[in-house]
């Protein structure tokens, strides 16, 4: 069975890319114990965006450390090579980008046979339209609001009319889908980001980039 999210909304999802990769398991217990609700865990391999993170044995490292279910985004070419590795490494939502693979449906079957909640994302110049025949499969859509492959850029505000137009859809089809929204998300950008329709904030340089993590999540649960 795939795992059950919170009904808080938003839910806040730290990603590790801007954490102390020295001390990643200490970084993890604090975040949880700081309020977040899920885990970001940013997968990059060099070819679909210009950086190079890490893999399934850091998921796997990280596994014990923490319950926060695990938000893994695979930034990676052809995603479907991988996501048996990421679920056994103990992903609980994958994400594939829509502009990686010519065969996201077979994808996206392939994350429900792992019993993984299942979810797509485009890049911001990607259209919704490309989601049209696979939209009712997925537990969420992922907008990202920067390019991807970097932490610590700034939102690109020609995204929330995406946002927005998303949640229309989904109200208009009855799907429950869920938006996450990642990149330049900040206690000043957040608010937008919700009013137009987001249910999960993804976050790094906001949470992991201040001293208190505490006050940092509490800002993006009810921004003003
Ligand atoms: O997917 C990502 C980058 O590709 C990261 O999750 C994102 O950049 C988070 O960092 P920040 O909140 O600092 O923008």
């Amino acid at each position: 069975m795939p795992i059950s999210l919170p009904s808080d909304r938003p839910l806040i999802a730290p990603s590790i890319l801007s954490a102390d990769f020295s001390c990643l398991g200490e970084e993890v217990n604090s975040v949880e114990k700081a309020g977040a609700h899920l885990l970001h865990l940013d997968i990059m391999d060099g070819l679909f965006v210009p950086n190079l993170t890490f893999g399934p044995l850091v998921i796997s490292a990280l596994r014990p450390h923490t319950s926060l279910p695990f938000d893994v985004h695979l930034m990676i070419i052809h995603p479907e090579r991988y996501i048996k590795d990421f679920a056994e490494a103990g992903a609980d939502l994958i994400c594939i980008h829509a502009e990686a693979t010519p065969h996201l449906h077979r994808a996206i079957t392939q994350i429900k046979e792992q019993e993984k909640l299942a979810g797509v994302s485009l890049n911001p110049h990607t259209p919704l339209e490309v989601l049209d025949y696979v939209l009712d499969l997925l537990d969420f859509v992922l907008i990202m609001t920067v390019n991807p492959g970097f932490g610590g850029q700034k939102f690109i505000p020609q995204c929330l009319p995406k946002i927005e137009r998303l949640k229309n859809i989904l109200i208009k089809r009855g799907l429950p889908t869920l938006i996450e929204v990642d990149g330049g998300i900040n206690s000043k950008t957040a608010l937008s980001v919700l009013q137009a329709g987001a249910d999960i904030l993804v976050a790094g340089s906001a949470i992991f980039g201040q001293e208190d993590y505490q006050k940092a999540i509490s800002a993006l649960k009810s921004p003003t």
